[in-house]
Formats: structure tokens, sequence, C-alpha cells
């Protein structure tokens, strides 16, 4: 194989992540051109409607599937907290690329941190995950919903439309808005999204020699932690528009897993954690979701309208 072709998402987050997957490849495989075919995704267009209206985040990936299936693309790149826990039957995941901070940023222009803000303040956020906990940290606030890319997030906040907003300390890094992190919200307080942090390579699961090089990429232990994260997540409800949070952290052999579901309506949160040897991941991720099933976390489910 001598050219590369990697199907990307347009907006800038997506463009680093695609030319960082590039330039490591590029540096694994001298000799390996490597270029990027940008395209539209329905989710990227659609910014009236919630996610979930429009049929979930799987929505950013299709396109880019199709793309690769049509041939015009040889893989495509990911944030893999935005793709299903169930793939589309024909394609893999080859590499998961070393996590960057898993954590969520609290993000303002006049509060250092979700406790300094004034009473009834508005939080900008679409996500279910992080409505709920921060209406557990903070009920009186009213959180807004907040669609678009992180430049366009920013922008609302800076026009004045919200008093904070909360956004993935891995996306501001990427993009060298390091600067607008006031306050990393972290475990075991705050839990950030499944696999939130990782980047993930896709191709088609009969692309063998395309698959052989994207595997030097993979981080093994980054895999080791999403793997059980999504296994929780999967065990839950299947899709990922839903008020899930988790974080896997290596400890030598083992993995220990923190998990949560919320309530976005009153800020109730249900927490899980347990360890289990890394090896058996799945099973861990499986038994936390039924730890946090039998302590209420389906009927918080049922009311997002996950089940
Ligand atoms: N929902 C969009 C999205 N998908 C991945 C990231 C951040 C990067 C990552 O998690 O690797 C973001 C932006 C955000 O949540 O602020």
């Amino acid at each position: 194989m001598s050219l590369l072709r990697i199907a990307t998402r347009k907006s800038p987050l997506a463009l680093w992540q695609s030319e960082h997957v590039a330039a490591r490849l590029r540096a694994a495989h001298p000799g390996l051109e490597v270029a990027l075919v940008p395209m539209s995704t329905r989710g990227d267009e659609v910014l009236d409607r919630s996610l979930a209206a429009i049929g979930g985040k799987g929505l950013f990936l299709k396109e880019l599937e199709l793309a690769m299936q049509r041939g015009e693309a040889d893989c495509a790149v990911h944030s893999l907290k935005d793709v299903p826990m169930e793939l589309e039957p024909g394609f893999a995941l080859p590499a998961i690329l070393e996590r960057a901070d898993h954590a969520d940023a609290f993000v303002s222009n006049a509060h250092a941190a979700p406790a300094e803000l004034p009473q009834g303040a508005r939080v900008g956020t679409s996500s279910l995950r992080r409505h709920a906990q921060l209406r557990a940290l903070r009920p009186d606030l009213r959180v807004l919903d907040l669609r678009g890319n992180v430049n366009t997030r920013l922008a609302k906040l800076d026009a004045g439309d919200y008093d904070a907003i909360v956004l993935a300390c891995a996306g501001l890094q990427r993009l060298g808005l390091e600067a607008r992190i006031r306050m990393r919200l972290d475990a075991p307080a705050w839990l950030p999204a499944p696999a939130q942090g990782a980047i993930a390579v896709e191709c088609r699961d009969d692309a063998g020699a395309i698959r052989v090089l994207l595997e030097t990429l993979d981080h093994a232990s980054t895999r080791l932690c999403v793997e059980a994260e999504r296994a929780m997540n999967r065990a839950l409800h299947g899709s990922c528009h839903v008020p899930v949070a988790a974080l896997a952290r290596l400890r030598g052999d083992a993995i220990a897993l923190e998990g949560l579901v919320g309530s976005a309506a009153d800020g109730e949160l249900v927490r899980a954690a347990a360890s289990a040897p890394a090896a058996e991941r799945e099973r861990l991720g499986a038994e936390l979701a039924a730890a946090l099933l039998a302590a209420g976390a389906g009927r918080l489910l049922a009311a997002a309208g996950a089940t």
C-alpha cells in the first residue's frame, strides 16, 4: 500500500485528530502517503434538533462508513466517545490511540468554578451526563442546550448566552485552547463520558493490509480501560445519548472502574465502583452495570428515554 485515505469530519477538532493520526502513520511507516478526505455528516449539519431526535450519535459515523464502503476512503478517525457501543457490522476499530486528558472542563469568563456561579446561573451543555452532574452539584443552576463544534460553543459563551459551559479538556487542549479551562472536573466527584479523550480509527473488517497498518497505533492499556467503560455502557442501554459516565484506570494488572447514571431532571446520581483483572474487563463492565441497575439506575435511564 502506498496511499492511505482517511475519511474525517470537517470540524476543527475532527481535522486535528485526523491530522494527528496521519502524522503518526507517516512516522511509523516511512514511504506511506496519507491523505485526508474531509466530509460533512448529518450530525454536523442538523444543529436545530437534539442528536437523539435525529437518530443518535451514530450519525457522525454513517457518512464516513459509506465512504469506506464505496472505496473512497480506507479508514476513518473518530472520538471514541462518539462511536456507538455496537459498531456497524462489517467494520472494526483496529487502533485506539493513547488516551489524552479524560476529564471534563469547566469553562467560564467570569467564574473560576461551579461553586462560584451565582444562584440560578445559566450553564450550557447538551449532554445529559453533564446536565445531571451539574444539577447534582448545584440544583439551582439553569442548564441550557448548547450544540455545535467546540469553537462554536466557546463563541456562544463569549457572546454572553451562558455564564459557563462544560467541554472536554482533551478537545480544548488539541485545539490549543487549554487556557480556557478554568477548572478540571474530575473523578471521583465528576466522571467523563465512556472513552472520553481516546481517538479511534475505524476501517472495513475485510481490509486486511489496512488493519495491520493501523494496528501499529493501538495503545494497549488505553484499549483495556475504554473497553471496560464501553462494556458498562453497552450493558446499560446500547446507545450513547444517555446520562451515563464511566472512568476506568489501570492499576498494575487490575482495572478500577467507576460508573454513574444520573437524572438531568433532578440531579439524582446512582454511583458504583469495582475492580477486576484487566483480562476480565468485559465482565467487570457488565457487573458494574448490574450493580448500577440494582441501585436504581434503571428508573433514571427509563426517565431519560434510554430504554
Ligand atoms: N461531543 C463532541 C466531542 N466528542 C469528543 C470530544 C472531545 C474529545 C475527546 O473526547 O476525545 C467532544 C467535544 C466535547 O465533548 O467537548
